[in-house]
């Protein structure tokens, strides 16, 4: 008998799922035992997805709540906001260990959400079970829990920009604008006009300003970390690639830090952790040097003649800001080496 965890992945057909099919197959310490699909349960997954061919052999389950509790140990929510709310709340009951990445789960208030994602909230009981995984930032609250809300794929990139020099007080965030670019796949895999390639190639457009539900997440995360409430500026915008998130944000720092003394704090703050990787001076980080790895590269700016920092973070969307940090809480979740089935080099070029 095997020893390895049982995984079942729901929303396996999604790009949140496939991602995590891609990176669990190669896990030392999991099986997966279902892919899960609501609406093509009965047929092979590699019908829809030929390049898992030979790879995954196996057939979609439907969401049977007791059938997913009789083969598995742990489940992956890929679920879309809305989703999750109502399912994960049953399998937490049926025994299940539980990591969702949707935005279901992350904002502590359930009036927030509702403000921002216009959805009925998750119940409070359900809501403060969940532990907010910013792998990096909340490692030692991870180990041993039950529930684990992943990030959002932007709050990912900016908050891991953010926090060191938020921490050591080294900046003024009252002064924070963040101007954040996504790849198209951050939008699932749903067709939408927003999607259409006609309306994607060449072009680059804003959406959401100042309303993106992300937002909440961000100000929520900095105020913990700040131990007062932190507002942002949060600009989202749409570039016309596959995978990839560039966070750019602007802050006035509060003395004459050089990019030295960011690069050597931010290193300080990320030793123990592998996927943050702190540039040297003067190279600056871009969305291909992470694409398709579960690393968050960041690189500065301090302007001497502005008073301004600027700190800019990439990640892949769909790995560090999604299936990639959701194995890397799985792994602290466990006890297991952070790094574990995540330790691939980012496709280049
Ligand atoms: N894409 C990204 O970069 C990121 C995504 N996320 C979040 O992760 C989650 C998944 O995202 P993503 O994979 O991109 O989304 P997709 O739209 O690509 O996939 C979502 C999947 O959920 C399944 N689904 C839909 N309705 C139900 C239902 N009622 N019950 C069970 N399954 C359902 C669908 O598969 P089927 O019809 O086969 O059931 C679908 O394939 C979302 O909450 C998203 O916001 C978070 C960070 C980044
Ligand atoms: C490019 C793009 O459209 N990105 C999506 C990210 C959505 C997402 O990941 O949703 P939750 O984290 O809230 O579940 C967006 O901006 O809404």
């Amino acid at each position: 008998m095997s020893s390895k965890l049982k995984v079942a992945i729901v929303g396996s057909t999604g790009y949140g799922g496939v991602e995590l099919i891609r990176f669990l197959v190669h896990h030392p310490q999991v099986e997966i035992v279902s892919v899960i699909s609501s609406s093509s349960a009965g047929a092979p997954i590699s019908d829809g997805f030929p390049h898992l061919t030979d790879i995954v052999v196996l057939d979609l389950d439907g969401v049977d709540i007791h059938e997913i509790a009789a083969k598995a140990d742990l489940v992956f929510t890929a679920t879309p906001s809305g989703v999750s709310t109502q399912l994960v709340p049953q399998l937490l009951d049926a025994g299940l260990k539980v990591i969702d990445l949707s935005g279901d789960f992350r904002l502590l208030s359930g009036a927030t959400y509702e403000a921002w994602y216009k959805k009925p909230a998750a119940s409070p009981e359900y809501l403060k079970q969940a532990v907010y995984g910013l792998s990096e930032v909340y490692a030692e609250k991870l180990a041993g829990v039950s529930f684990i809300s992943n990030p959002g794929c932007y709050p990912t990139a900016t908050l891991l920009g953010i926090i060191p020099a938020l921490k050591a007080d080294w900046i003024d965030h009252r002064t924070l604008i963040v101007d954040a670019k996504s790849g198209v796949s951050g939008s699932g895999r749903g067709t939408s006009l927003t999607s259409h390639y006609a309306e994607m190639n060449e072009n680059f457009k804003a959406y959401k300003v100042n309303k993106h539900q992300h937002i909440p997440e961000i100000e929520q995360v900095l105020g913990d970390i700040a131990g007062e409430d932190v507002t942002v500026t949060f600009t989202t915008q749409l570039v016309p690639m596959t995978r990839g998130i560039m966070s750019t944000i602007y802050v006035t720092l509060k003395g004459d830090y050089t990019d030295r003394d960011l690069i050597g704090l931010y290193r300080d703050y990320y030793i123990d952790h592998p996927f943050v990787r702190v540039r040297g001076e003067g190279i600056w980080p871009a969305t291909k040097e992470v694409f398709g790895s579960n690393y968050c590269d960041i690189g500065f700016s301090a302007d001497a003649r502005t008073g301004r920092l600027t700190i800019i973070s990439v990640i892949d969307n769909v790995v560090k800001g999604a299936a990639g940090q959701a194995i890397q809480n799985l792994n602290l979740m466990m006890g297991w080496e952070e790094n574990l089935g995540l330790g691939f080099i980012p496709v280049y070029p």
